[in-house]
């Protein structure tokens, strides 16, 4: 089975001059359907940064990305676009749910946008009975706990149907229960057939994943 997450030789710089600093130096990560990756590291080693590349939200210096077969790099910023709200869905550490919408209204809209999947607002709604949101469905983020907003935007990473989904330390501020049922849903996706990568710092986190990588020197070391 061909890898649906396909990073080679990734490298990337931060600074200028002196001041600069070669964070990632030839990077590699492959991943295939239904797989969870763990990356871990310590801090400040490039694992959010190698995420952010994978994603396209921030282009590499060199190396090529390819994700379900279309490119990362070297591609015009529209088709990444593009890719990024078909192909791939994130989550992130501090949620980022838009604060004046509901949890509902917040993964309804991202079914909403240019190119988004055609069945995206009924798969919306089914998410969020799926993942035990529909009574405070109309809450808005601040006044979800942690785990609700946290299953908010994983519902909204998935609306589309996402062949990768990437999450960047999602249990990070969580406590134990809501972290676990977060990991829970991330295997869910993988085994629903879409490749996973999570960073993270936690054991119970890496647990869960098929592959535990880390990023040392640069590189993702199995
Ligand atoms: N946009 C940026 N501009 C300048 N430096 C950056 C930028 N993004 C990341 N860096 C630097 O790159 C290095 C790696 O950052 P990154 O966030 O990828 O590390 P990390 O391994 O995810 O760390 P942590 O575990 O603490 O989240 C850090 O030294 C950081 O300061």
């Amino acid at each position: 089975m061909a890898a649906v997450i396909a990073a080679t030789g990734v490298v990337k710089s931060f600074g200028e001059g002196r001041a600069a600093r070669r964070v990632l130096d030839g990077a590699s990560l492959h991943v295939h359907p239904g797989e969870v990756v763990a990356i871990l590291g310590r801090s400040g080693t490039g694992k959010s940064t190698m995420l952010h590349l994978v994603g396209g939200l921030d282009r590499p210096d060199a190396g090529t990305i390819s994700v379900a077969g279309e490119p990362v790099t070297g591609t015009s910023e529209r088709a990444l676009s593009r890719l990024r709200r078909r192909r791939i869905g994130f989550v992130f550490q501090f949620f980022h749910l838009l604060p004046e919408l509901s949890g509902e209204a917040n993964v309804l809209l991202a079914g909403r946008v240019r190119g988004a999947a055609p069945d995206a607002a009924a798969r919306g709604q089914d998410l969020i009975d799926r993942l035990g949101l529909r009574e405070v469905a109309r809450s808005l983020p601040h006044q979800l706990s942690g785990g609700e907003q946290q299953r908010f935007a994983i519902a909204r990473a998935l609306v589309n149907d996402p062949p990768v989904l990437l999450a960047d330390e999602p249990t990070g501020n969580l406590d134990t229960t809501a972290g676990a049922e977060v990991l829970r849903l991330l295997r869910a996706g993988a085994e629903e057939g879409r490749a996973v990568v999570m960073v993270t710092h936690e054991t119970a986190a890496a647990n869960i994943a098929d592959r535990v990588l880390t990023l040392r020197d640069g590189q993702l070391i199995g």
